[in-house]
């Protein structure tokens, strides 16, 4: 692909430039010394860890033309000057990629917990109806069913508009992703054209990013904000909101475009009504504009509930009829990791989740209750650099709702495992825990203790195959590590 760049920054406000550009033309735009080629544009990011400008002369060797920046530079090709370059790699890499979210209907979804898990669900509608769809989130990127790496939830603009361009050339209709806080704070999602956008809830979490809960609640509302513009009503675009949370009204109001509402305790347009709780699944009548439809599903807890109805809700306005919705939903075994049962012949629950918030611990842990007739051990560790004031929290959580809690390491990064233990331990008034620091040996504990009947959850890691220590990444899978202890059990 070879662009003139003079067309290319015809959309970036007061920019200024040190030679005539207007011959130039850029065979891609990169952000990262290391991406670049001959005739890319090398965009100068100052990131949270290093200063992009600082990579501008090692991007001119590798072959750059131009280079858009902050501030004067002492290179030999054209510098482009901005006042700010991380609101410019959007508004480049989508005219770039030639604007494919104008081509795809793109449904975002944001929101504390459930991100994940609501946008499979809607993938799996959707494929259900024969579209031909791209995932992108914390577990992976999916165009059609070719799976990529992601670094990020959220990946950055470039990244995101370059995938969007392959899922249009890939004849990909309808792309889901997670819209996260901190990716709605940076401007990653600036230049997508969103069609639907799904708030799943909020609560406390990232608070060593966002400096309150109301930043964190600001932050979740810019997707509604961006949701089409504010001078006219596009009846194509949705704000599905949780009824049920607290904070939908403030989200509400962030978005000019028509809302569609669910939940379960308040009055909404898709709701859940006589739920069943059962220790295999859930069944309820959704309510729906079209009638009401009997959801009988494997999914476990009223959390799965709240996300069935967002991502009904986000189908339905995207064009996929009730019967077929309600199709999936009875088959789906939800996603990789949330609420994942490991089987054995010992007679012991055991569940692996992902649940690394107060919230989700308090929801995973209460659903576990309300079928467990025995004991309920729990494995739990809380991130290193991460959000410490959950820490705490998640403890109480731990220790009020299990009979017993073994709290242990979740990707403790540059932090002391112990440590950040004691950050748990903070202020806890129970006696019902131990600490086991080597996550594995956590598990085996976990396991060894149990008796028949009793439940096991493994929460914080879920689909991860990693631990983080320092800067080692190690090998390391919660549901691979639990199955392997318990098969040597069984076996004797
Ligand atoms: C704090 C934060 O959000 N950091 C994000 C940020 O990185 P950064 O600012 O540190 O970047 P940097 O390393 O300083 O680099 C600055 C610039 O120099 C360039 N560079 C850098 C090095 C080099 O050798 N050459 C070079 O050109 C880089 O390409 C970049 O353009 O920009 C990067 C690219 O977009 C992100 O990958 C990175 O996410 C890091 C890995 C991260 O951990 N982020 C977390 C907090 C996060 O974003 N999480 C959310 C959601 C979590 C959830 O689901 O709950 C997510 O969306 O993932
Ligand atoms: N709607 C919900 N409300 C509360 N908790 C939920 C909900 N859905 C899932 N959970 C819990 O949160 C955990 C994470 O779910 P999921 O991965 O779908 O969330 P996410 O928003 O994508 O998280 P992340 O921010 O890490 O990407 C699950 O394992 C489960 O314990
Ligand atoms: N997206 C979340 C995932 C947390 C998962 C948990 N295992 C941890 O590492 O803290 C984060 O980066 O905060
Ligand atoms: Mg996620």
């Amino acid at each position: 692909m070879m662009i003139n760049v003079t067309a290319l920054l015809k959309n970036v406000p007061n920019y200024t430039c040190n030679h005539n550009i207007d011959e130039i033309m850029i065979t891609s735009v990169e952000k990262d010394n290391r991406e670049v080629k001959k005739g890319s544009l090398f965009v100068c990011i100052k990131g949270f860890t290093v200063d992009g400008h600082d990579f501008a002369q090692s991007a001119v060797e590798n072959g750059a033309t131009v280079i858009v920046a902050e501030k004067e530079l002492d290179v030999d090709i054209p510098v482009v000057r901005v006042s700010n370059t991380d609101l410019v790699l959007p508004i480049l890499a989508n005219a770039f990629f030639q604007h494919p979210t104008q081509r795809l209907k793109l449904i975002g979804v944001t929101g504390t917990n459930g991100k994940t898990s609501v946008t499979h669900l809607i993938d799996e509608i959707c494929k259900k109806n024969q579209q031909q769809t791209g995932i992108i989130g914390t577990i992976e990127m999916r165009i059609n069913d070719q799976v990529y790496p992601v670094k990020n939830t959220t990946p950055d603009a470039l990244f995101l508009q370059k995938s969007f361009h392959q899922m249009v050339t890939e004849k990909v209709d309808t792309a889901i992703m997670e819209v996260s806080s901190h990716a709605l704070d940076q401007g990653r999602v600036h230049g997508s054209e969103f069609d639907i956008a799904v708030f799943t809830n909020l609560t406390q979490d990232h608070l060593d990013y966002h400096p309150t809960m109301n930043h964190y609640l600001f932050a979740k509302s810019l997707l509604f904000a961006q949701l089409g513009n504010h001078y006219e009503v596009d009846k194509n675009k949705y704000a599905i909101i949780n009824m049920d949370d607290k904070n939908s009204e403030f989200i509400i109001k962030a978005t000019a475009q028509p809302v569609v509402t669910y939940g379960i305790e308040m009055q909404a347009d898709f709701r859940a009504e006589n739920i069943v709780l059962r220790a295999n699944g859930v069944s309820f009548d959704m309510k729906t504009p079209e009638g009401i439809v009997k959801i009988n599903s494997k999914l476990m807890g009223l959390f799965s509930v709240y996300n069935m109805l967002a991502a009904s809700a986000a189908a339905f306005y995207s064009g996929v009829p009730l019967p077929l919705i309600q199709e999936v939903l009875a088959e789906t075994n939800g996603v990789n990791g949330r609420f994942q049962p490991i089987e054995n012949d010992l007679g012991i629950g055991v569940i692996v989740d992902y649940a690394h918030t107060p919230d989700s611990l308090q929801n995973v842990l209460t659903t576990i209750k309300s079928f467990s007739k025995a004991k309920i051990y729990v494995v739990v560790g809380c991130g290193g650099d991460r959000d410490r004031t959950k820490r705490p929290i998640m403890a109480s959580v731990a220790c009020q709702l299990a009979d017993q809690a073994i709290f242990t390491s979740d990707n403790p990064r540059s932090e002391d495992p112990l440590a950040i233990i004691k950050d748990m331990e903070k202020g806890l008034n129970a006696d019902n825990y131990q600490v086991v620091v080597d996550r594995e040996e956590a598990i085996k504990e976990a396991i060894h203790s149990a008796n028949e009947g009793d439940v096991i959850l493994i929460a914080g890691k879920g689909h991860e195959t990693y631990q983080i220590i320092g800067e080692e990444v190690l090998d390391f899978d919660d549901a691979e590590i639990a199955q392997r202890i318990l098969t040597n059990l069984t076996r004797g």
